[in-house]
């Protein structure tokens, strides 16, 4: 599959797949990436030369997109809804730091989900690959994988587990969905 891969932030999720992708853990190829602003994480497209678009404009994106034949959009990290435009024309899905459907939606994005899991005393907290629909976070569960919390002190150290299980959960989703596809 031809990958495109949206961030917002740091990208180390982008970063695992690039590894992933380089040591031939799975086929797919990561062809193009977007992001909503100047991200950090798009250094790691630089370093590898793969192209990549800065933009909030949807028909620029969707243009881009058909022109590297993109079979496959991941949301790793990305902080812009998706909208309608785009998921009647592409695969979506998302990575999401937490176990679904619990501490998802609107204002659940980043080191808000692991202040909401540690303000709750939560002994357990995990990661969610889902399909991605119009609503936030509410797609089909692709993987969960669930990670014991009750030794970390603190949210930024839930963060740092999670984040670990989450750049094993998104290569192995990848990897699972290229095989579905021979299948079908
Ligand atoms: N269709 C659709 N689009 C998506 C997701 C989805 O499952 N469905 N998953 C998203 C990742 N999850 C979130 C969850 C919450 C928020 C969020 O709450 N954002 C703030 C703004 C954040 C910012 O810009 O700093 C807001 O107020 O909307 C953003 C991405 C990315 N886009
Ligand atoms: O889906 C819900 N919200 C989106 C969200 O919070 N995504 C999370 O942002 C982090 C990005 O890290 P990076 O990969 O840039 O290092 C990472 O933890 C993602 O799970």
């Amino acid at each position: 599959m031809n990958l495109a891969v949206f961030i917002s932030g740091g990208g180390s999720n982008f970063k695992a797949l690039i590894d992933a992708q380089d040591e031939g853990y799975f086929k797919s190829q990561i062809k193009y990436v977007v992001s909503n602003k100047d991200a950090a994480g798009l250094k790691y497209a630089r370093e590898n030369n793969i192209a990549y678009l800065i933009s909030k404009d949807e028909y620029e994106i969707i243009k881009k997109l058909k022109d590297h034949n993109i079979d496959l959009i991941v949301l790793a990290g990305y902080l812009v809804k998706i909208s309608k435009k785009i998921l009647d024309e592409f695969t979506v899905i998302n990575i999401h730091p937490s176990l679904l459907p619990k501490y998802g939606g609107k204002g659940f994005y980043g080191m808000n989900v692991h202040n909401a899991v540690f303000e709750n005393k939560e002994k357990v907290s995990g990661v969610t690959v889902h399909f991605v629909n119009e609503n936030l976070d509410e797609g089909d569960i692709i993987l969960q994988k669930e990670l014991d919390i009750s030794k970390c002190k603190d949210a930024e150290e839930i963060s740092k587990e999670v984040l670990k299980v989450e750049h094993q959960t998104l290569k192995e989703v990848i990897k699972k969905l290229e095989e579905d596809k021979c299948a079908r």
